[in-house]
């Protein structure tokens, strides 16, 4: 039992944290035909496209800043119900931009619903933009120009995410560099749909200091021994994985092997109800599949507090809360 561990998350797409209850309300709301991707309470998509293309449909039911707020504040109500002391959104104004909604009624909505939830529970949050890869190299440019100018304290890092099997990273890399130049912290994703070229060119080319996924980095050992070397966080998602077939099952899913071989990672839901997870599930997963110890969880949980794209103050003060626990 995973669920009086403190728990944190750096990873998880604002938009696919919505749960299908909720984006039909919406749908109903707005009068817009959401069979095709809805059904039985669930999301319907095979692969990745075509999951792409459901979250893409899910992102189009919220088109107003109320409606960003809600669905944040939802999803940081459930997490703080399961002891999730931190959490980073990834929020991508572009998907905003597609229904008519400005970048900053987008983040202003998002921003309003992460507050009202630390209100409420006290749950820590931080929003982390994301440039679409799928959408071109020029999108993701203009995204990380707007986002080196837009300053909002709750708006910390930078990340890609997208369709990693379009473009090179190298593609990307003045967008990144824009944005580190702006103090942003950032991550990309990587070794996810590809294997460790993407993680190795990603190391090369944005100098990241978490990687999203990064998992079939494991296809190179000097490339693991790279990462453990340089402190590199991983973004793990068990579930988003098995579900989006990275890996044929658990059994073969290299987390553990990452932890032997002392790369530095954490426990991610990234699009929960699209993989029926949660930040919960993963914690189960983490202790009953892959059987790591309640230590070795909360080490986990200290990597995600230790690279929170936060100010010093407020990760001493969630690394205190998180000791407290361990005693207690
Ligand atoms: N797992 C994932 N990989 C890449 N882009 C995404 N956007 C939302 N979820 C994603
Ligand atoms: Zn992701």
């Amino acid at each position: 039992m995973t669920s009086h561990l403190m728990k944190a998350e750096l990873h998880c797409h604002v938009e696919g944290a919505a749960p299908p209850a909720l984006t039909l309300a919406q749908a109903e709301k707005y009068g817009i035909d959401s069979t095709k991707f809805v059904r039985d309470g669930g999301y319907l998509w095979q692969d990745f496209t075509s999951f792409i293309d459901c979250y893409d449909f899910v992102a189009s039911v919220f088109r107003t800043a109320e409606d960003y707020a809600a669905l944040a504040e939802a999803y940081l109500g459930e997490l703080a119900a399961a002891n999730t002391i931190y959490s980073e959104l990834f929020i991508s104004p572009d998907h905003g931009e597609a229904v008519g909604l400005s970048p900053d009624d987008y983040v202003g909505g998002l921003a309003a619903g992460v507050m009202a939830a630390r209100e409420k529970t006290g749950i820590e949050c931080r929003m982390i933009i994301i440039g679409e890869r799928h959408l071109g190299p020029e999108s993701v440019l203009r995204r990380a120009e707007w986002a080196a100018k837009f300053e909002h304290p709750l708006v910390t890092g930078f990340n890609m995410a997208g369709e990693e099997r379009m473009h090179r990273v190298a593609d990307y890399a003045r967008a990144f560099d824009i944005v580190r130049e702006a103090g942003l912290g950032i991550t990309i994703h990587a070794g996810e749909l590809c294997g460790a070229f993407s993680v190795a060119d990603a190391l090369d080319l944005v100098r990241p200091s978490r990687i999203g996924h990064g998992v079939r980095a494991i296809e190179d050992p000097d490339l693991v021994k790279r990462l453990a070397d340089l402190g590199t966080v991983l973004e793990v998602c068990p579930g988003s994985n098995i579900s989006l077939k990275v890996f044929p099952d658990y059994e073969s899913h290299p987390l553990r092997r990452f932890v032997e071989a002392g790369v530095r990672v954490t426990l991610n839901s990234d699009d929960p109800p699209f993989f029926h997870t949660s930040l919960a599930q993963e914690y189960e997963t983490a202790s009953k599949v892959f059987g790591f110890s309640d230590a070795e969880i909360n080490a986990m949980t200290r990597t995600a507090l230790e690279a929170a794209f936060v100010d010093e103050v407020t990760r001493k003060s969630l690394l205190a809360k998180l000791l407290a626990a361990d005693w207690g």
